[in-house]
């Protein structure tokens, strides 16, 4: 007789911290339980004595090795959770002090040992001096939690077993002691009120999210087995495959908040936003695999692609993590100027060398010198043309007449008229050069694929008019028909793409459900590309949601790192406003650490001393990054680590040694993160630069490199030193003045 046996995540850390060999024995005793519990070896028994009130016939023990026992509960028919390991002479002490609960406020299974908490909290003591508590610690005698009533407590979602263990906790120590055990909400509930966060908010931004809509029935353990909030892995044979070999928690445990991300069905393009670290990325990548399970079987219904090549590739090795190669056969990953260069590729467009901004400028500068024209400088006419034309797909001259240039001033007709043509002779003249650029590409291929669009959808009419079925939809091996390219898009770091690359991915998949599905954060917005998605044709009004909860930084970085942004105005790129609120972490550690010096050089000595200091103290050089402003300081600080011995490796040019420092522009360190974090060359005029434009251009060059700054600072996971020389960056003052 088989069964089904999952892992609740708590039993996951437990098991991580025993000894190294138990992992593999667990993952054995899992695959013997499943195929049959009542195999003689596991001596699967019920434990009588165990259980909650009133259901204390549930919990079950088996033999994982000699010294070791899985303690079990029995949801329901063949159901069964793994809920702890642990030693053969502990599975009977304190067997009454076990409990098993349904949360009422989510719906979700909540196992607690409280013997194994509270020897935690006993044994923890409060953090150094050195870690610097975010507030700091209570006098003994004072209970950090005396000021919210127990009703209160339970309305937030804490687990009423823990409150008189909750009412005796003093200090931060104790309170990490909690957490650790403890279940999520719980956690997240108690480190926001230890926070200083009010009451309404943790309801708002902790508890309803993750609340249940159901009425719960405390006794339904079945139910409340498929609820979000019961975090356990998931039934499938593959996941144990994936358990034994150095799996990662993110592939196998998904947040309440992920998962129902992940799994909801939806009408039409979703868009999932959320602080840095909340999971974003590895929301994608559950909700790709969601998307694969589902679609019909054959060819690659799915588009996975973000901003850079870079972050494309290691979209790709996760997906092989997270669901093998038969996974990544059923999806295309692609950074998106790859998807531009496949469409251009197959309409035969070639040839042109694509250039960089500075060399548009250059050209324009060229151009107007040659025609005598001075009423505009080439620096008008290229942001013209790249922000205004190629950036709002204006592909006609009636087209121009009418466009909205915010923030651009006043052009008359006969001025439109004028820059029209002299646009129209720029561009013939990129042709017969031989050249182009990224964003004129972004915007043929876009045209190409709307134009093939309309071709399916006439053709599809036509079938409609004849009385054969509509079919608008991808079919894999569709027999040389017109179709869709894809059946879902899914889209990472959503915020970098330009209007062009919307309207080219909008055009890839028919409208419908779960056609669409983007994340990202403007907040992190380092490229030129500001756009409303509705305008684009991409409709997520009312399918928007947001996470809030880190699993990178500690909340010590994040309250800084959102400092850094104070002030600025971020759109949700659907013309509205993103907020930054309710950004947390359960996390915590020391504060970010200010370095001034005098010169460059002396910043170089700074950060080597830095990096020797984190490898003394025991630290793998691979868990640290360093980024710098500009190209030729990323190689100024891979010159000074190489005189001083310290073996470290340029972002992107990975394949040397792999115990080595990673050094990168900070545009370079987006979506990575590492252990420890040095942001260096934080100095007024490197950051933000200092350039020449118009007050609109200036406003939103400032706010990119101050989402810079914050992208490479929320890079790091539990340590984060920033440097500066001569004049610090204004950027730092929030930092300073703390
Ligand atoms: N459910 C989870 N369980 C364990 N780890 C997780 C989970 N979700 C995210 N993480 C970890 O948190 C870190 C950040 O995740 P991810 O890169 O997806 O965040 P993001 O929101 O895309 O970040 P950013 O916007 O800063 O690039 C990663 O190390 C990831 O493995």
């Amino acid at each position: 007789m088989s069964v089904t046996l999952r892992l609740l995540d708590r039993a996951d850390s437990e098991i991580a911290k025993l000894p190294r060999n138990m992992r593999g024995a667990v993952w054995d005793f899992m695959h013997k339980f499943r195929i049959d519990p009542s195999a003689p070896g596991l001596r699967f028994k019920a434990l009588k004595d165990g259980g909650g009130k009133g259901t204390g016939e549930r919990l079950y023990s088996g033999r994982v090795t000699d010294d070791y026992r899985a303690l079990l509960l029995h949801l329901g028919d063949e159901e069964y959770l793994l809920v702890s390991v642990k030693h053969r002479r502990d599975v009977y002490t304190n067997l009454d002090r076990v409990s098993y609960t349904i949360n009422r406020v989510t719906g979700g299974i909540e196992y607690i040992d409280l013997s194994t908490v509270e020897s935690r909290v006993n044994d923890t003591t409060a953090p150094s001096a050195e870690q610097g508590p975010a507030v700091a610690p209570a006098p003994r005698s004072y209970p950090l939690f005396a000021a919210y009533g127990d009703a209160q407590l339970l309305d937030l979602g804490v687990s009423p077993v823990l409150l008189p263990l909750i009412r005796r906790i003093t200090t931060e120590g104790e309170l990490e002691g909690l957490i650790e055990f403890a279940p999520q909400l719980t956690s997240e509930v108690l480190i926001e009120l230890f926070s200083g966060r009010p009451v309404e908010e943790v309801l708002e931004y902790v508890t309803r999210p993750q609340a249940t809509a159901d009425d719960v029935d405390p006794e339904d353990y079945r139910a409340a087995l498929d609820r979000p909030a019961t975090i356990v892995s998931s039934e499938d044979e593959a996941v144990q495959g994936a358990l034994g070999e150095g799996f990662a928690r993110w592939q196998v445990f998904l947040h309440p908040e992920q998962r129902k991300l992940v799994e909801r069905a939806r009408n039409g393009p979703a868009r999932v936003s959320g602080g840095p670290g909340t999971g974003k990325t590895i929301v994608a990548l559950h909700r790709v695999r969601h998307l694969a399970a589902r679609a019909p079987a054959g060819g690659k219904p799915i588009l996975l692609t973000t901003y850079t090549k870079n972050l494309a590739k290691d979209l790709s090795d996760r997906l092989r993590e997270l669901g093998g190669q038969e996974l990544l056969d059923r999806v295309e990953v692609a950074h998106v100027d790859a998807v531009v260069s496949t469409v251009l590729n197959e309409n035969g467009v070639r040839g042109a060398r694509p250039i960089a901004d500075r060399q548009v400028v250059e050209q324009w500068r060229a151009m107007l010198a040659e025609l005598g024209e001075e009423r505009w400088t080439p620096e008008f006419l290229a942001e013209e043309w790249t922000e205004v034309i190629l950036g709002q797909a204006v592909n006609s001259r009636a087209a121009y007449f009418r466009v909205r240039r915010p923030g651009r001033g006043q052009l008359r007709r006969p001025d439109r008229d004028a820059i029209w043509q002299l646009v129209e002779r720029f561009t013939k003249r990129l042709d017969d050069l031989g050249l182009t650029t990224f964003l004129q590409r972004a915007e043929r291929a876009a045209r190409l694929e709307m134009g093939r669009d309309i071709d399916i959808r006439a053709k599809a009419a036509q079938r409609d008019e004849r009385g054969g079925a509509p079919n608008l939809h991808f079919e894999a091996g569709s027999g040389g028909l017109l179709r869709h390219r894809y059946r879902h898009v899914v889209v990472d770091e959503a915020q970098d793409l330009n209007p062009a690359h919307w309207m080219l991915l909008r055009a890839m998949v028919p409208p419908g459900p779960d056609d669409m599905f983007l994340v990202g954060d403007t907040h992190q917005r380092i490229y030129e590309n500001q756009i409303s998605l509705g305008s684009l044709g991409v409709n997520i009004r009312g399918r928007s949601a947001r996470l809030t909860l880190s699993y990178r930084t500690t909340r010590q970085i994040l309250g800084s790192a959102i400092g850094l942004l104070k002030g600025e105005v971020y759109d949700d790129l659907d013309g509205g406003a993103e907020a930054l609120d309710g950004y947390r972490s359960i996390l915590s550690g020391a504060r970010p650490r200010l370095g001034a010096f005098r010169t460059w050089d002396e910043e170089l000595d700074g950060v080597v001393a830095q990096i020797r200091a984190w490898s003394e103290a025991g630290e793998a050089l691979s868990s640290i990054g360093v980024s710098a402003p500009t190209k030729d300081m990323v190689t100024d600080v891979l010159g000074a680590l190489g005189r001083a011995g310290v073996t470290a490796v340029e972002i992107g040019r990975e394949g040397g040694p792999r115990d080595a420092v990673r050094v990168g522009t900070m545009h370079r360190c987006k979506g990575l993160e590492f252990q420890h974090m040095c942001v260096t060359g934080i100095a007024d005029g490197l950051l933000p630069r200092h350039v020449q434009g118009s007050a609109k251009q200036m406003e939103r060059q400032r706010q990119r490199d101050r989402s810079l700054l914050f992208v490479a600072a929320t890079r790091a996971r539990d340590t984060l030193v920033i440097t500066h020389h001569a004049t610090p960056s204004p950027f730092l003052l929030p930092l300073r003045v703390d």
